[in-house]
């Protein structure tokens, strides 16, 4: 197998791209739209079964040790190891009974408890033996092994400690996010307030899908793939009709886009075509555009930039390049400015399943298929055959992107490459 070293590129950026071109490479794309934003710093308090699929504001300490105090792993009984003496088997009387919720009680000397699981152990015992493990006979146990010190005891502390780390600032509130809060007592989560994302495409050749079409025209794909992208607890949604190639409509939209959304996300109109107005519309309302023309396949016209302090993402019209850059650079804005720790697609190595030919000059983000992991449990990917940015219904095919680095010209079996699953 042929090693591809796709990570180590002379040139800074990751993907190898080369700005000498006059193309700005992916990375320099994104640290240039960071610079042009900060985060959101409004913070809201929210009951925890409120916050899920938000962003938390702080780091969250443990308010508690966790568990919050010695339990029974097991159910059966809890005993104190200095009663066992002598040669096994040994005999004990079954002094009572403890349950989850139970308060804590004392284990008589020379007797057993019994105790269930997630009952607080009682003070003096120093095992629990599994019931599967004992002879019951009426009021006695029979133990024919001794068991070890600790055993079947969950300790107090054991997976937290009191003040220790929970959860840091930005993380999603998810499943297991949850458990952590609720189990170490937590209420009220304090989070960031949602991010305010408009979603305005441009067209005048855009219809609403479930409405006929006149000749010439198609129906929009952006939108319902931006919205469904965008289907995120920490994103409020701000739709806004297509648009058609008009810059007094597209200037008014934007105008209003811009006085709600922190965030604005267009598609369509950044090419150099005679009906691509975005850019001209944004500096006329006033705008700055950091970044065109990028060193990427699809999406190379993606624009950032900033109007009326809102970040403007110009996604492609073409609905592949405006999921490409939404997914590579667009999620990774949007996050930061949404207070998220973690931003960005997550990326895995894999192996190519058949090899490929590129044109030397862009990244390319090819759609592809994962098939699963060969002998050696090394991941496979394909690309599809006859990527193009209009092709949707290959899109809907792919199960991953193949990041191309810019600089290979061909690809064989084998050779390892950036995957980004979807
Ligand atoms: N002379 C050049 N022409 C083009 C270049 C170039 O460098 N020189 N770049 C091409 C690339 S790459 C792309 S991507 C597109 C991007 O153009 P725009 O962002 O201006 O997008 P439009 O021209 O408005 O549309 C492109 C294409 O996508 C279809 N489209 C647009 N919006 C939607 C939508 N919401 N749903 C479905 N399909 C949509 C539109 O009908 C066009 O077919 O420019 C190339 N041209
Ligand atoms: O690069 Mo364009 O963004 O679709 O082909």
């Amino acid at each position: 197998m042929t090693l591809h070293q796709p990570l180590h590129h002379p040139d800074p950026a990751a993907c190898g791209c080369d700005s000498a071109a006059g193309l700005v490479p992916v990375d320099q794309a994104i640290a240039r739209g960071l610079a042009l934003v900060s985060r959101l710093q409004v913070v809201e308090m929210l009951p925890l079964g409120a916050a899920t699929g938000r962003v938390l504001a702080q780091d969250i300490a443990a308010p508690v040790a966790l568990p919050l105090f010695d339990n029974a792993a097991m159910d059966g009984y809890a005993l104190r190891l200095s009663d066992l003496t002598g040669q096994g088997p040994w005999c004990l009387p079954v002094a009572g009974r403890i349950c989850a919720g139970g308060a804590p009680a004392a284990l008589p000397k020379g007797a057993a408890l019994r105790i269930l699981t997630g009952a607080p152990v009682p003070l003096g015992a120093d095992a629990v033996i599994a019931q599967e493990n004992v002879t019951r006979l009426g009021d006695m146990i029979s133990i024919s092994a001794r068991p070890q010190g600790g055993q079947h005891i969950r300790r107090c502390g054991e997976d937290l400690a009191l003040g220790a780390p929970l959860l840091p600032a930005g993380r999603i509130l998810g499943a297991k996010e949850a458990a952590a809060l609720a189990g170490a007592g937590v209420g009220h989560v304090p989070v960031i307030r949602r991010l305010r994302v408009a979603i305005l495409c441009s067209g005048s050749e855009l219809v609403e899908p479930g409405t006929p079409l006149a000749l010439g025209q198609i129906w929009d794909a952006n939108h319902a793939m931006l919205a469904a992208a965008l289907d995120q607890r920490w994103i409020t949604r701000i739709a806004f009709p297509a648009c058609a190639d008009n810059p007094e409509a597209l200037c008014d939209a934007l105008a209003r886009a811009s006085a709600q959304a922190d965030v604005i996300l267009t598609t369509g109109g950044v090419s150099v075509g005679d009906e691509d107005h975005m850019a001209r519309v944004i500096r006329r309302l006033g705008g700055r555009i950091e970044v065109m023309n990028l060193a990427m396949k699809p999406g190379k016209p993606l624009s950032i930039g900033q109007v009326n302090g809102a970040l403007w993402l110009g996604l492609p019209g073409n609905p592949v390049a405006a999921f490409v850059t939404w997914h590579s650079v667009g999620q990774v804005l949007a996050g930061h400015v949404a207070g998220l720790a973690e931003t960005g697609p997550v990326k895995r190595l894999a192996a190519l399943g058949a090899s490929l030919r590129h044109k030397p000059g862009r990244c390319e983000y090819r759609p592809a298929r994962i098939l699963g992991h060969d002998a050696r449990g090394v991941l496979q990917v394909i690309c599809l055959e006859g990527a193009g940015s209009h092709r949707i219904g290959q899109l809907a095919q792919a199960d991953a992107l193949v990041l191309i680095p810019s600089d290979e010209e061909e690809m064989t079996r084998g050779d390892l490459v950036e995957v980004l699953p979807l």
